[in-house]
């Protein structure tokens, strides 16, 4: 079985069915009706297959396929802290354990152990495309870069830039340095991949609290020149926000820094979004620029209660992310049940919409299916490759992963079996209870086999 979103709230479920992807792991045929080897060998016919030369995955009982995980937001820098935040909030986390840990990153050694584990977790758990910060090393963010491409995941490595405010140990001496190294990134990872196809690198200024005017307005002409996407960080806490009114008086909002400086764009990837004012949202709107959510970090760090249904309504494109450190989890299945969880939040008594009448609390609430879509065409939307992952359709790219969960056959004796995973199926589940128990007891053992561009990328042993 596979499943796909179709639309926000709509997953389709594809019974019998085929998806045939070529050499290159591009999808050429999803066929319906493929229950019978006739029906399969027709479509191999006219596909101009041989039987001989294809290599068939066959989804077993209680297994489907699912389109790949978007983290549209991920440290990997941070990656060796998850869990470990203590009672802190944001600005106070950072200095104490999230720019330690990055600094520590020049060493190469030690870079190469965090991204590796960091890599094969979020593949573990069926993330094919990540949009990752790196550090201010160039060294480090390369060797990412490098061990994303080799390891097979689709990603976005940005190095990071932050001018101002850092610690002394962990900052950019000045905007041309802040910029020459982002240069550097990018000839690194054009020499790699020359046409971006499987790793890209993404222009990254930290948050306007740690980049000076000219380090965005620098940036601001490298995306014009490039055209490559962008990400930051926008109204995540409550501090941070009155650092920003600070240090930028003149501007009217934090979204109006971003504007100000030329970097308000479709291609800007705003991570967390928590505290954004009605103006802020319409400006974003009209700037379609995209949004990362990550409710795990936001609660972890206290930082609010993200409105991704009021943001949704304004035509915001809106990705999931794991935001690892601030969130505890390499896992995009974590980050949609806690989406779900934070939406009816929205909905209870005491929270942020208390002023606003039942019926609009409840629609708050977002469904099962609309955070599975978040996580995957949500994310697709968010990094630019809509038309290429996300779902399956002829044209699109195999980034794939095989879930099980385990269904146990009536006839197993009840104390026959072994608990593999957390999900426990019993038989007479429709397959959108599944899915639904999938999403909230579900982790990576039940993650089989993860593909991207068709290359297998993951196995469980
Ligand atoms: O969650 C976050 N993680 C970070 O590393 C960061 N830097 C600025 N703002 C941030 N928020």
């Amino acid at each position: 079985m596979e499943a796909i979103m179709l639309e926000l709230n709509e997953l389709e479920y594809l019974h019998n069915a085929a998806v045939c992807v070529d050499r290159l792991g591009k999808i050429v045929a999803v066929e319906t009706d493929c229950n019978q080897q006739k029906a399969i060998e027709t479509v191999y016919t006219r596909l101009g297959w041989s039987l001989d030369n294809v290599s068939v995955t066959l989804a077993r009982a209680g297994q489907f396929f699912f389109p790949g995980f978007v983290d549209t937001h991920i440290h990997a820098s941070q990656y060796p802290n998850v869990g470990v935040f203590g009672k802190s909030t944001l600005l106070d986390w950072l200095n104490k354990y999230t720019f330690p840990m990055e600094a520590s990153l020049s060493s190469l050694p030690k870079a190469h152990r965090v991204y590796t584990r960091c890599i094969r977790q979020t593949l573990a758990h069926g993330t094919t495309t990540a949009a990752y910060y790196a550090t201010i090393d160039v060294n480090a963010t390369n060797l990412l870069a490098d061990l994303c491409y080799s390891m097979g995941q689709r990603a976005f490595v940005g190095r990071v830039c932050m001018d101002h405010l850092g610690p002394e140990y962990y900052i950019d001496e000045s905007p041309d340095q802040a910029l020459a190294a982002t240069r550097a990134t990018i000839e690194h990872i054009r020499g790699l991949d020359s046409g971006f196809e499987i790793v890209s690198p993404i222009l990254t200024p930290r948050f306007a609290p740690a980049c000076s005017a000219e380090t965005m307005r620098g940036l601001s002409e490298l995306q014009k020149q490039t055209q490559l996407p962008m990400q930051t960080h926008i109204s995540e806490n409550a501090n941070e926000i009155e650092l920003v009114k600070e240090l930028f008086p003149d501007s009217k909002s934090y979204a109006n820094v971003y504007d100000t400086y030329g970097i308000l764009n479709e291609k800007m990837i705003l991570a967390h979004a928590v505290h954004l004012t009605e103006e802020e949202a319409d400006l974003i709107a009209e700037r379609k620029t995209k949004v990362a959510h990550c409710p795990v970090s936001n609660s972890a760090l206290s930082s609010g209660v993200a409105r991704v249904r009021w943001l949704l309504e304004k035509g915001i494109q809106v990705g999931l992310g794991t935001d690892v450190s601030g969130g505890y989890s390499p896992s995009i299945l974590e980050a949609a049940r806690q989406a779900k969880l934070v939406s009816n939040h929205l909905a209870m008594p005491g929270g942020r919409s208390d002023n606003l009448p039942q019926e609009e609390r409840d629609k708050s609430k977002l469904s099962v299916d609309e955070v599975l879509y978040l996580a995957t065409k949500g994310g697709a939307q968010v990094v630019g490759l809509a038309d290429k992952i996300g779902a399956f359709q002829v044209g699109m790219q195999w980034d794939a992963q095989l879930v099980d969960l385990g269904a146990v056959p009536a006839e197993v004796a009840e104390d026959d079996f072994t608990i593999d995973g957390s999900v426990d199926i019993f038989g007479w589940e429709e397959w959108d209870e599944c899915i639904a128990k999938w999403v909230f007891n579900g982790d990576s053992r039940n993650t089989k086999k993860v593909w991207v561009q068709g290359r297998l990328v993951h196995q469980q042993t």
